[in-house]
């Protein structure tokens, strides 16, 4: 298993050790002390999701304000994301900045992003399975939407028309933002 620090560095790439034989394969999807060793804290995970969605669907920017913030560690089992990860802690000399990176049932790999990150994805194949870690519970009254095309953000998406839900159509300009994050 192999962590690598992303252009903002509190945004994490693991890479699972695959061990394939000609059953098929294995790899820890998840090892709490090799994660917390390499971070450098104790992160605890409470909940798990999974999502699944048709090829051009875009979830996000979101985010739970504190004190319902939430760490996760996403990865996909099915199909392809672009993964997308937007600074907005108020006092970092990245805000407003993001990392993407496409995450895939063929790379295995996986994404930490750490609580005062809006977090997305649009997916790149049919049928795209999502799963992830969370680091505190669903707090539906503490979310927020980051508008996932603000211009001034510059993600390129890959996907000009995605299939959004009714909150994502309304994400906040980050100009309009007044983060709650310090
Ligand atoms: C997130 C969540 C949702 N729900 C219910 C609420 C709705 O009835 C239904 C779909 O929720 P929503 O449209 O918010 O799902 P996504 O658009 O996939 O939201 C997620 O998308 C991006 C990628 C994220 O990073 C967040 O984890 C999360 O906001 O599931 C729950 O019951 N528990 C939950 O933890």
């Amino acid at each position: 298993m192999e962590f690598k620090r992303t252009a903002i560095v509190d945004v994490l790439l693991i890479q699972p050790t695959i061990f394939g034989d000609d059953r098929g394969y294995f790899f820890e999807s998840f090892h709490q002390q090799k994660f917390n060793e390499f971070i450098g804290a104790e992160i605890n995970f409470v909940q798990d999701n999974e999502s699944k969605s048709a090829k051009g669907v875009l979830r996000g920017l979101h985010f739970q304000a504190p004190p319902h913030a939430q760490g996760k560690l996403v990865r996909v089992v099915q199909g392809s994301v672009l993964d997308v990860a937007l600074d907005i802690r108020k006092n970092s000399p990245t805000y407003g900045q993001h990392v993407s990176f496409v995450l895939s049932a063929e790379n295995k790999m996986q994404a930490y992003i750490p609580a005062g990150f809006a977090h997305g994805f649009v997916t790149l194949e049919k049928d795209t399975i999502f799963q992830y870690k969370c680091t505190n519970w669903y707090n539906p009254s503490s979310e927020g939407s980051i508008l996932w095309n603000d211009p001034a953000l510059t993600i390129q998406w890959q996907e000009m028309n995605p299939i959004l839900s009714d909150k994502d159509k309304l994400g906040i300009l980050l100009a309009d933002f007044n983060s709650p994050f310090e």
